[in-house]
């Protein structure tokens, strides 16, 4: 269906209290393998909904990237040096960008305060992920950012597939396996995308997905015309009772497809985005809230032990009770510098995170067009530079 607007976000709960209103914004997590296309992707979803005035949130949390052609509102390289990670723990690539997003997730609590602030002034909040897939769905640190903000906000998993590279049947059951795998995972809505239409229709792919005859077919047909180049030919047996197997999985599978290049069926998407966030709303949201309850009613019940496990320790009476230790000893305790405020908590917030690296939302800074070209990326004509906001402004 094609509209002038995506569809704006309608009006669920939010998952952290029972019954409240969800933000305003739908949470899409852009993950896919290297090359398939998914900066490509991140910046025609960026330009289209700038088009419609729909200016989303936008995460880049790949550290490792060189040049990114849209501009983030937080970015990981703002917070983390992976240069520097490499070197400091004389770490490869991989692992460097494994570490910088370890050190990175310990600051997520930062991420999500800047997301939340926004998530009911904008539509969509969009993450870049790694190009090394497993870095993020396979690590602590990926889980951590996908639960946290999925139970802040209605999240998507996004997965971008590289259509012209899964014509052959052995290399869509890998990617179909690996978008299972990941479905499993993170137990999220989730959104197939078949990028790169304008080379290849998507369409093989949705009949292989609907009828699983079709893919066995196409199977034996690959055997004969291309012999072993897949792969040994015991190989196609797993693979018929594989695509036996995906059946049911295919039959809740969201699929679409797009070009990013051209910005062809980007209307489906965000259709398919919209009824994935009524899917959270549906079901993930109702288990996230069992989650919080059974939580809740398990920190209550720590907590009552503990008072009394403190109580026993403090030999206060069960009948009386009256504390073996007179008041005026344990007030001395509770306030040693004598200072007449027993028991009182500060929030030392101010006085020693001074060193810590901050998370930056680029976008609230007044200095943003003086930042260092490290940080200030998206140049536009006649030198201009693209603000967070869309516009462009004369470079300084
Ligand atoms: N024809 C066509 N090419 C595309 C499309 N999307 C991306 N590409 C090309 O595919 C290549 C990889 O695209 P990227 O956006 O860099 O892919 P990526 O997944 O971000 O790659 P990594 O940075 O390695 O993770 C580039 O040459 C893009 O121009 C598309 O829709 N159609």
């Amino acid at each position: 269906m094609a509209t002038d607007q995506p569809p704006a976000a309608q009006q669920p709960a939010d998952p952290k209290g029972k019954g409240k209103q969800s933000p305003r914004a739908t949470a899409m997590i852009v993950i896919g393998m290297a090359g398939s296309g998914k900066t490509t992707f991140m910046q025609r979803v960026n330009s289209y909904l700038h088009e419609r005035n729909q200016p989303p949130y936008v995460l880049n949390l790949d550290p490792a990237v060189m040049h990114l052609p849209f501009d983030a509102n937080i970015d990981i390289r703002d917070t983390v040096d992976y240069p520097e990670v490499m070197k400091q723990y004389n770490l490869g690539p991989n692992g460097g960008i494994m570490t910088a997003l370890n050190l990175f997730t310990t600051k997520f609590d930062q991420v999500l305060s800047h997301v939340e602030k926004r998530a009911n002034d904008v539509d969509y909040v969009l993450l870049d992920t790694p190009g090394q897939i497993e870095i993020f769905t396979w690590s602590a640190s990926g889980s951590i950012i996908t639960d946290a903000l999925a139970s802040a906000l209605p999240t998507v998993v996004v997965y971008i597939i590289d259509t012209p590279r899964t014509t052959a049947p052995a290399t869509f059951m890998s990617n179909m396996l690996y978008a299972c795998s990941i479905l499993y995972k993170t137990r999220l809505p989730f959104l197939v995308v078949f990028n790169k239409t304008d080379v290849q229709s998507h369409q093989f792919a949705l009949e292989w997905m609907r009828d699983f005859e079709q893919f066995q077919d196409a199977l034996l047909e690959r055997r004969q015309t291309h012999g072993d180049e897949d792969g040994p030919a015991y190989q196609d047996s797993l693979m018929n009772s594989m695509s036996l197997v995906l059946d049911e999985f295919y039959k809740h599978l969201r699929a679409v497809g797009v070009s990013a290049m051209t910005g062809e069926g980007m209307d489906e998407l965000f259709d398919a985005v919209q009824e994935a966030r009524q899917e959270y709303e549906r079901e993930y949201k109702p288990e996230l809230e069992k989650l919080y309850a059974e939580r809740e009613k398990k920190k209550e019940a720590d907590k009552a032990e503990s008072i009394s496990r403190m109580m026993r320790d403090m030999k206060v009476s069960p009948t009386t009770g009256q504390a073996a230790v007179p008041q005026s000893e344990l007030d001395k305790y509770l306030d040693p510098a004598g200072t007449g405020q027993a028991g009182e908590v500060e929030d030392g917030e101010d006085s020693d995170d001074d060193d810590d690296a901050e998370v930056i939302d680029r976008s609230s800074r007044t200095d943003y067009y003086a930042l260092p070209d490290k940080r200030r990326r998206g140049t536009g004509p006649g030198g201009a530079v693209e603000g967070p906001d869309g516009s462009l402004w004369p470079a300084p």
